[in-house]
């Protein structure tokens, strides 16, 4: 069967023909056979260079020979205890050795569980009950924080079905705007946290500017806030310790998803032992799941951090710097207003002529011209998220002829894309 019959199919039984709305895209979404290295192949017989990996996961690729043969250990010897195991202890070892600000966690299931968690702790901590997030940061489907998120709900944000009474302790600011921040905490003494992903990855890739993330800290440390870093995509891939190593800045708590599982589900969060002892059954904040710290994950987590070399973070950032000079060089010869942005092995271009800092700035961006770009990159074999409001990856298993491979399309691709 092909992708587009089983979409059809699909859409009988699945809401949208997806398990997740980012995954649709017009006419049809592929549907994927296999992954391998940086390759991904769907049913209709064609291979894609993947720059989605997933939404991030896949830092070392698809199916990396040492994790998959360590999950088929592991799953041999059952998939799941409801009781400790010591693969938790030592996967928490692993985060606290690379994390300094973190010297205990807690292992759950997604990075939505991580946030949810982690914002209820900060309310318990604080005993103060408002959030602020800012405007097209997205840190999971929960009640808390879908209020103007990024990533799938840009386009329809502030989703039915949220009490309003739940929507009114969330406060949501313009990212890299110190006076937005400052006005809201001077006026509101209930603020319990301000969560910020440290590099805005669902709305597509927006960093900080110079000195913003320390004004964050400063402000927070001076008013009672606990200061979220919501690292699920940042956590481990821009560098060991995260956003936090790389920007030099200790958040109170932390979350993490997607690499910390290695390719499967999981989620975390972690802080001082100080905050973090809160938690049941140490204290009172409860926060549970039948399948935390699940070992197939625990194992799968395991042997991806102990993967991630220092060499093949220096691989990383070489591959990015390659693809986001390439893109640069193909706007540039075809005279398009554009903003490329990313770091390490994250990129996104913007066709806009603003400089994208924030949540308006990106909304600048022609759509249709993206839509167009991406289509041509698909029809030319590389798949990245088929959002503007995304951002695209590299593995350590993109190698060198890929990176090549993938600019040439790219450059056909923004050639037909040009109306
Ligand atoms: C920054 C950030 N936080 C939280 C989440 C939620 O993670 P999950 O999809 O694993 O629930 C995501 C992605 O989905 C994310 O990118
Ligand atoms: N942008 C989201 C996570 O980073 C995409 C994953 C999803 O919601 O399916």
């Amino acid at each position: 069967m092909r992708s587009d019959s089983l979409f059809k199919e699909a859409l009988e039984v699945l809401p949208g023909g997806v398990s997740s709305p980012v995954r649709r895209f017009e006419p049809y979404p592929f549907f994927a056979k296999k992954g391998e290295g940086c390759m991904l192949y769907d049913i209709d017989g064609n291979r894609y260079i993947d720059y989605c990996l997933a939404y991030g996961p896949l830092i070392l690729g698809h199916a990396p020979e040492k994790v998959i043969s360590a999950v088929c250990e592991q799953i041999k010897k059952g998939s799941t205890y409801g009781t400790p195991t010591k693969a938790e202890v030592e996967l928490a070892k692993l985060v606290i050795e690379r994390v300094p600000a973190a010297e205990m966690i807690r292992f759950v299931n997604s990075g939505t569980e991580a946030t949810m968690a982690a914002i209820r702790l900060a309310r318990a901590f604080t005993g103060k009950d408002k959030i602020i997030k800012f405007e097209g940061a997205y840190h999971g489907a929960h009640d808390y924080v879908l209020v103007k998120p990024g990533s799938g709900a840009t386009a329809a944000p502030d989703s039915p079905g949220i009490p309003t009474d739940t929507i009114k302790n969330t406060i949501s600011a313009p990212f890299n705007n110190e006076e937005a921040v400052a006005s809201i905490i001077e006026d509101d003494d209930n603020i319990a946290a301000i969560i910020v992903e440290p590099i805005m990855a669902n709305i597509g890739c927006i960093e900080p500017e110079d000195g913003y993330l320390k004004f964050l800290r400063k402000i927070t440390s001076e008013n009672g806030i606990l200061l979220i870093f919501d690292e699920v995509i940042t956590g481990f891939r821009i560098a060991p310790g995260g956003a936090q190593e790389y920007y030099n800045i200790a958040a109170d708590l932390v979350t993490y998803g997607k690499i910390i599982g290695g390719g499967f589900p999981m989620g975390a969060l972690a802080g001082s032992r100080e905050i973090m002892e809160h938690i049941s059954p140490a204290g009172d904040v409860y926060q549970a799941g039948t399948f935390n710290g699940n070992p197939v994950s625990v194992t799968a987590g395991i042997t991806t951090l102990k993967g991630l070399t220092e060499d093949i973070y220096k691989e990383l950032n070489k591959k990015g710097e390659m693809i986001r000079n390439g893109m640069k060089d193909i706007l540039e010869d075809n005279s398009l207003e554009f903003y490329i942005a990313g770091l390490s092995s994250m990129f996104q271009v913007y066709f806009t002529e603003r400089r994208v800092k924030d949540y308006t700035s990106a909304k600048t961006a022609d759509l249709e011209m993206f839509k167009r770009y991406f289509h041509g990159l698909l029809k030319g074999g590389v798949f990245v998220p088929p959002s503007q409001f995304e951002c695209c990856f590299i593995s350590a298993a993109h190698r060198k002829e890929d990176l090549d491979m993938t600019l040439e399309v790219m450059e056909e691709s923004i050639k037909k894309a040009i109306k």
